[in-house]
């Protein structure tokens, strides 16, 4: 498999005063795995700027959302500059293929980003986090610079963007781009003795409109504008580790899941297609469970485990109603002995996140927890943040506070 990773820098200072573009060529026999793969130099051979100005890199999917990913960042790359580049370099990365933005991410953080900024839906979010780790560890840059961490950005342009609804973003890339904005903000916290002596001459010199814009700024540093947030781990028997940052889920919802990545030409409906798909042919499974370490249970006939740092998944089911990201817990949603029947009565309850109620659903909040198949036939889904991952047995677990997010 060849890979091809285009990267621009567009250095902008109100005006466009420069433009590089280069190209790197990877190739690969076969795709490349979260945490396996090799360190190598591919953005810096395409130049992440040395200069003060902090860089924020989008990764971005031209494929997602079945291409409307591709067509809407052409339209939004002239606001981008015009918005952000007075304060920053603005690079651009398209990915070429499945994965690729696994390995974009983690040379960004190596070459110092300010930010990686995920451009797509939440299989391209999803490589991005993969891509914050190497080897079981955060990924750090080279300089080692103190107190500096790389910020994850969303610019949400999926066809579900289900991450993005936990916190009540729309797909609407221009309302990102003020939230990567405001997070951009803190970067100039240096600033901050010269602007408090600025508003108090303003004030003085009842300067009222350069005044309100100081308390703008002043309430943009310190208010929302980036925090931690968790991310789940999970391993399987190789001992390799992936991660997801929205939810993991196993058996009918996975296999439904990944029926449904081959239909998302049509847009949400892909999921109602998936879901169909997955019902032939299945059967609830009796499942061993341990949570936190603790004794191993008996689930008997279950139709799905949701294990959600975040709550919604399926093109806007809210399926672990109670996670959050900054809570250092994962829940744990499961439904057991469910028919075919029972997901048509109780849709509207899944959607609106009011299914924990209903019979046969349980949820509980947890650090770890290790799902195997009783019957051992290896055939049971597991997928994480909509993308597919293979099959059970798997442990799942929590990294609190793991990113700073521009949120
Ligand atoms: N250049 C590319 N060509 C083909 N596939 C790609 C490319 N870059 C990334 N991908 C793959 O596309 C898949 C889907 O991407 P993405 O999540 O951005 O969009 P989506 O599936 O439409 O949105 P959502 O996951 O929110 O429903 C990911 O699994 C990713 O690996």
């Amino acid at each position: 498999m060849e890979m091809v990773a285009w990267y621009n820098q567009i250095t902008l200072g109100g005006v466009q005063t420069a433009m590089a573009k280069s190209s790197v060529v990877l190739r690969a026999g076969h795709p490349l795995a979260p945490d396996l793969s090799p360190d190598r130099s591919m953005l810096s051979s395409s130049g992440l700027s040395s200069n003060r100005r902090r860089d924020l890199v989008f990764i971005v999917n031209p494929r997602g959302a079945n291409g409307r990913t591709g067509k809407d960042w052409k339209k939004l790359l002239p606001y981008l500059r015009s918005r952000l580049g007075g304060d920053c370099n603005i690079c651009e990365s398209l990915t070429s293929g499945p994965l690729h933005a696994i390995d974009i991410t983690r040379e960004a953080i190596r070459e110092g980003a300010e930010a990686v900024i995920a451009v797509g839906g939440d299989g391209t979010l999803h490589e991005v986090v993969n891509g914050f780790f190497w080897d079981g560890k955060p990924v750090s840059d080279h300089i080692k610079e103190a107190a500096h961490s790389t910020a994850l950005g969303l610019i949400p342009l999926g066809t579900g963007s289900d991450f993005a609804r936990t916190f009540g973003w729309k797909n609407d890339p221009h309302e990102a781009i003020e939230r990567i904005a405001r997070g951009n903000l803190l970067v100039r916290l240096p600033l901050l003795p010269s602007i408090m002596f600025e508003l108090i001459l303003n004030t003085i010199s009842s300067n009222t409109i350069f005044c309100s814009l100081n308390v703008r700024f002043l309430w943009d540093c310190f208010i929302g504008l980036r925090s931690r947030i968790d991310v789940g781990v999970i391993s399987g028997e190789s001992g390799e580790l992936h991660y997801f940052i929205n939810v993991a889920d196993v058996h009918l919802s996975a296999k439904a899941g990944y029926y449904a990545s081959r239909y998302k030409r049509f847009g949400n409906l892909c999921y109602v297609i998936g879901a169909l798909q997955g019902f032939m042919g299945h059967r609830n499974v009796d499942l061993r469970v341990k949570v936190n370490k603790g004794e191993w249970e008996i689930y008997s006939q279950v139709s799905a485990i949701c294990i959600g740092n975040a709550k919604y998944f399926g093109g806007g089911m809210k399926i672990t109603p109670n996670a959050d990201p900054h809570s250092g817990n994962l829940e744990v949603v499961i439904l057991q002995d469910f028919k075919w029947y029972d997901f048509i009565l109780k849709l509207h309850k899944l959607y609106k996140g009011t299914h924990l109620s209903v019979k046969n659903v349980s949820s509980r909040n947890v650090h770890s927890i290790e799902v195997e198949d009783i019957s051992g036939s290896g055939g049971v889904y597991v997928q994480s943040d909509g993308e597919h991952l293979g099959f059970l047995p798997r442990k799942f677990c929590i990294l609190p506070a793991a990113i700073e997010m521009i949120s």
